[in-house]
């Protein structure tokens, strides 16, 4: 359940009359999503979803995401689009809290995912990051690499130790193999949580576009081919399913192909985005109050994917 601030019929009545898209007829709360408060907004206009910016996100950041995601719709992508209000403004406040107002994206998350959804993803991230090229204002990515120590210091509490010193070496080999700057690897703006739950369809199978912004940030462009593969490609066990990653990576290539440096690091960048989401799910799984609204989600299938990866390059290195 996502609706952490309620919000009244006339507190956004009130608020639409600094917008240029009709007065209210509806106001839902959306169940899904973790994050933020959601709802459905029905217009005289149509279709909006309204979002109460929540603490995990910094108020003073929501500008860029909001200007990207601007950007991106102007340059060709399909993504919400943040509404301007009169003023010349998409951030507001509501309840006390820092909100925006998007356009509706049609579709829903494919609900089972084929090499076709894959080759379009990968074509569409491709289009996401040639897209965003315009876009040269930097937002550091605050769950990166160099947050990763951290995030594992503060996972200590796990209640299967072996698994916390089974990651230690892990973490210290990746971040010793990461790239950088001297690597030449493209830099970009990236979504950065690129999962299946953020990606929209609609019948038969067109790619409707991205949505849930808030982590993108600006880092190696594979990389966030890298996140996707994961959460993708791959059943909860760590079985990959070789022939969706392949039809991704075909689907990116298509549109830009991958540089020789991408490809050399692309194993390091793959195992350092399952590090990434198996740290920030155990993070949450031993920070995550019990009466809270939401359930952690579990960590161990990316400890699979992790496992996985550290598989394909030890038997690449013939170790
Ligand atoms: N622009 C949009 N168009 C249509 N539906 C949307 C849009 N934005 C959000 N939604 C709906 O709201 C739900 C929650 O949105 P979102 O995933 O952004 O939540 P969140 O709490 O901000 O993030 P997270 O997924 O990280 O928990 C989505 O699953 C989708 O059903
Ligand atoms: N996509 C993330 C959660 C929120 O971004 C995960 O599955 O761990």
């Amino acid at each position: 359940m996502a609706v952490y601030t309620q919000v009244s019929e006339q507190e956004v009545s009130e608020c639409l009359q600094n917008y240029e898209i009709g007065d209210l007829v509806s106001l839902k709360g959306i169940a899904q999503g973790v994050e933020n408060s959601n709802f459905l907004l029905g217009t005289t206009t149509g279709k909006y979803i309204l979002t109460l910016y929540e603490k995990r996100i910094k108020e003073e950041e929501l500008p860029w995401y909001l200007e990207y995601m601007g950007h991106l719709v102007q340059h060709g992508v399909s993504c919400p689009l943040p509404i301007i209000d009169k003023h010349g403004v998409a951030l507001t406040v509501l309840a006390g809290r820092p909100a925006a107002i998007v356009t509706f994206l049609e579709g829903r998350e494919a609900s089972e995912i084929t090499e076709h959804h894959c080759f379009l993803l990968g074509q569409a991230i491709a289009q996401l990051h040639q897209a965003g090229a315009g876009f040269t204002k930097y937002r550091k990515n605050n769950v990166g690499p160099d947050s990763w120590q951290d995030l594992l210091n503060k996972s200590m509490g796990y209640d299967q130790e072996q698994i916390i010193q089974e990651i230690k070496p892990v973490l210290h080999e990746i971040l010793s193999q990461w790239p950088t700057d001297k690597d030449n690897l493209p830099i970009g703006q990236i979504h950065a949580d690129i999962f299946p739950d953020n990606v929209f369809f609609t019948v038969p199978d067109q790619l409707s576009g991205f949505i849930d912004f808030y982590f993108a940030c600006t880092d190696f462009l594979a990389y966030d081919l890298a996140i996707a593969i994961n959460a993708w490609c791959f059943k909860d066990d760590g079985h990959c399913l070789t022939n969706l990653s392949a039809a991704v990576i075909k689907g990116y290539e298509a549109i830009r192909p991958l540089t020789p440096e991408e490809k050399r690091f692309f194993p390091i960048l793959n195992m350092g985005a399952a590090m990434r989401f198996l740290l920030t799910r155990l993070h949450d799984w031993i920070h995550t109050p019990a009466d809270a609204l939401v359930t952690p989600k579990d960590p161990k299938p990316y400890l699979y994917r992790l496992r996985y990866h550290q598989t394909l390059i030890a038997l690449s290195d013939g170790t």
